[in-house]
């Protein structure tokens, strides 16, 4: 069965047997955009195959396919970029019009001519992402995923969870880092057991958890995720990945996820839209990342946004500033505050005063990976990072 190519902001097109968005649409198909779809899907009920009326030879299209178009609210419909893709303007200028400097290769189907030539590490593994997600669904359909789905565990509440341990602590809660290595420092750790990590984390007061499951950059996996969700860990768990299609975040909560990541330096407005409902359809916390100005102001035009992370670093030069909380919340924290959004303080976090400082700029919660997973015992090393023990 053929499937439809669905890109929410833009176009689908009938090629291959998945969905995928629709940077990666195939050349010499036809292309529709949302309208065409408006008026000739035929929904079964909600997530079941459809017919496209107007697809070339009218073949079923994916489940998949009924989800997105159920998605394409007027809001989104009409969205500003919706009309600039339909008029045949790039992805990438689109992109750059939000400030978004991380552009698409559109791999593993490259733009005729080629030679693009990533300009920093995150647009590289960004690109390599693109290729991975494709091959990943190949090997595991949508449809499977779903199945999986059915067979998973119920999502437990990621920001209840972060709230929670900031009002019985009065210090900002802790999402404890599960990862093996980085880009910026290499190994972290050698003697790396995932569920040992959780277990000690845990013990010592971690609120919620994150799991890199990036395999290239981080040594992470899926099948980490999955092993400390079948653990006995009570800690919600964040799948730290870099999201760029909706297909990954069916994943994540297959492989027992209860908070995803989305980098706003990466995602169009558009699709954290998507994504953001899609999240809470599969009964997932979406955790925005943003590391300037301009894509925080951008998050916080989007409704229904509750958990943002301002990332120190900035992930296309590795430079950490931990001021960079400050800057950011200086002249918002009262707008955050009056839409009862959490703040995560990201990265480069090694001592009190650091915690200390991202708490009194408003932060409610720290995300920390290399200061404690360096330590012999990470969860010991908890108590040094916040100068107490933060478990009781
Ligand atoms: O950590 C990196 O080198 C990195 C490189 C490129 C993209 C993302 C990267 N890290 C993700 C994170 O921001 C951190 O894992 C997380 O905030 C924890 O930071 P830290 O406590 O400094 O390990």
């Amino acid at each position: 069965m053929e499937s439809l190519l669905v890109y929410p902001s833009a176009k689908v097109s009938i090629s291959n047997p998945s969905f995928t968005s629709g940077r990666t649409i195939l050349s010499g198909n036809r292309h529709f955009g949302p309208r065409d779809l408006s008026n000739s899907i035929r929904m079964s009920s909600g997530f079941f195959p459809l017919r496209c009326t107007n697809s070339p030879d009218n073949k079923e299209i994916s489940s998949v396919a009924a989800a997105i178009y159920e998605y394409h609210t007027d809001e989104l419909i009409n969205a500003e970029e919706v009309r600039e893709w339909e008029s045949g303007k790039s992805i990438n200028d689109i992109y750059a019009k939000q400030g978004i400097t991380i552009r698409r290769s559109c791999r593993p189907a490259p733009p005729a001519g080629g030679g693009m030539i990533p300009r920093n590490i995150l647009e590289q593994i960004i690109w390599d992402k693109e290729v991975e997600v494709t091959q990943f669904k190949q090997r595991i359909p949508l449809k499977e995923v779903d199945r999986m789905i059915e067979d998973a565990s119920p999502t437990r509440d990621f920001l209840a969870a972060l709230k929670d341990s900031y009002l019985r602590t009065g210090l900002p809660a802790l999402i404890a880092e599960v990862k093996k290595a980085s880009p910026s420092r290499g190994i972290l750790r050698e003697n790396f057991d995932p569920v040992e990590i959780a277990h000690t984390y845990e013990k010592n007061g971690a609120a919620c958890l994150s799991i890199l499951t990036d395999e290239k950059y981080f040594q992470g996996s899926f099948e980490n995720l999955d092993k400390v969700r079948k653990a006995g860990i009570k800690c919600p768990l964040l799948c730290k990945e870099f999201i760029i299609d909706l297909w990954q975040i069916y994943y994540a909560r297959a492989k027992g996820a209860d908070a995803v990541l989305l980098i706003a330096g990466v995602l169009p407005d558009i699709d954290i839209k998507y994504m953001l409902k899609t999240c809470r359809e599969l009964g997932l916390t979406a955790l925005i990342e943003v590391h300037n100005e301009r894509e925080l102001d951008r998050v916080l035009k989007i409704k229904g946004v509750q958990l943002i992370g301002i990332n120190n670093r900035n992930l296309e030069n590795f430079v950490v500033d931990i001021s960079n909380t400050q800057k950011l919340l200086e002249n918002r924290i009262e707008v955050i505050q009056g839409k009862d959004i959490t703040v995560v303080g990201e990265s480069g976090l090694f001592a009190p005063d650091d915690v200390k400082f991202v708490h009194d700029s408003g932060v409610k919660a720290v995300l920390v990976g290399e200061s404690l997973i360096k330590q012999e015992d990470p969860g010991l090393a908890i108590r040094g990072l916040f100068g107490k023990d933060i478990s009781k």
